[in-house]
């Protein structure tokens, strides 16, 4: 399987910013594992604003130079923690840095499909996340769960998996509505669906549900399905590759 796996700020950062070590090297330990099986994998990982703000030792930035002067600072402390956790595994990283005009222009799109298929046929690992340095407001792609689908669209990934801070889409936050329950499988994203997703549960996520629904939107449009799980629990990926229900299932398109 080609899976492009998603992860977020909340699953990668402490509150302060500061690196979460234990989900870190679990996810690692997984992915690794799941290559080392002989699936593909393509990483989307956020988190280099929080980190570089929790490096920086400043609150999580609210205007844009601030936002991205961190991600920078961020972003070289992200691969440096995924060098040397997949290295631990002989696994090769990549990274790459996109924004909204790489999937706009075709002669851009096209190099970036032929690097990424190029890394793994090399048995790379490509760490994807947006260049937030450079990507100005007009041209931001906003949140990595719309770049997750992006690259699962150009790439025929089989599945992604959006690795967050909660099972799964509820029929409510359940930050706010404890009674709130989880919707196993949504076979199509209808208003009412979108209507029950809302933003971000903690002070350094970005998107909240919404803009996972909207990526879930334009995945199984592209006939690709998207799972979102829990973050926390590396090694439901295991039960994912075997097609065992975990979280959140939105069901792709068929031709
Ligand atoms: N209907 C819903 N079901 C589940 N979570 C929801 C819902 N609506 C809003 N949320 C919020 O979305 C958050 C996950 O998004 P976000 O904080 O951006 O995480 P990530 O960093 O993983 O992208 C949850 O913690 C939750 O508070
Ligand atoms: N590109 C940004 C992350 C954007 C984003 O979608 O964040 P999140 O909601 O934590 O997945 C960064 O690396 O800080």
């Amino acid at each position: 399987m080609r899976i492009v796996v998603k992860v977020g700020t909340s699953t990668l950062a402490h509150p302060g910013g500061l690196l979460n070590i234990r989900h870190t090297e679990d996810l690692v330990k997984v992915w690794s594992d799941i290559q080392n099986a002989g699936h593909q994998l393509i990483v989307v990982s956020s988190a280099a604003t929080g980190l570089g703000a929790g490096k920086l030792q400043i609150e999580k930035p609210s205007d844009l130079v601030t936002k991205q002067a961190a991600a920078a600072v961020g972003q070289c402390e992200l691969m440096y923690t995924y060098d040397r956790l997949f290295g631990q595994y002989n696994h090769t990283v990549a990274q790459m840095l996109l924004t909204w005009e790489d999937f706009d222009h075709e002669n851009r799109l096209h190099n970036l499909q032929n690097t990424l298929e190029r890394l793994l046929q090399l048995h790379a690992i490509p760490i994807i996340n947006e260049n937030d340095p450079v990507a100005c407001e007009e041209y931001s792609l906003g949140d990595n769960d719309t770049l997750a689908a992006l690259v699962a669209k150009c790439i025929h990934a089989d599945l992604v998996v959006l690795m967050s801070d909660i099972d799964g889409l509820y029929t409510a936050d359940p930050h706010t509505h404890p009674d709130a329950k989880l919707i196993p499988v949504v076979e199509e994203i209808t208003p009412e669906i979108e209507l029950l997703a809302g933003g971000a549960g903690s002070a350094l996520g970005t998107g909240g549900m919404l803009t996972k629904v909207t990526a879930a939107k334009r995945a199984t449009e592209a006939g690709v399905d998207m799972i979102i799980t829990n973050g926390a629990h590396a090694e439901v990926l295991y039960d994912i590759v075997e097609g065992k229900p975990v979280g959140t299932r939105f069901v792709g398109r068929k031709a």
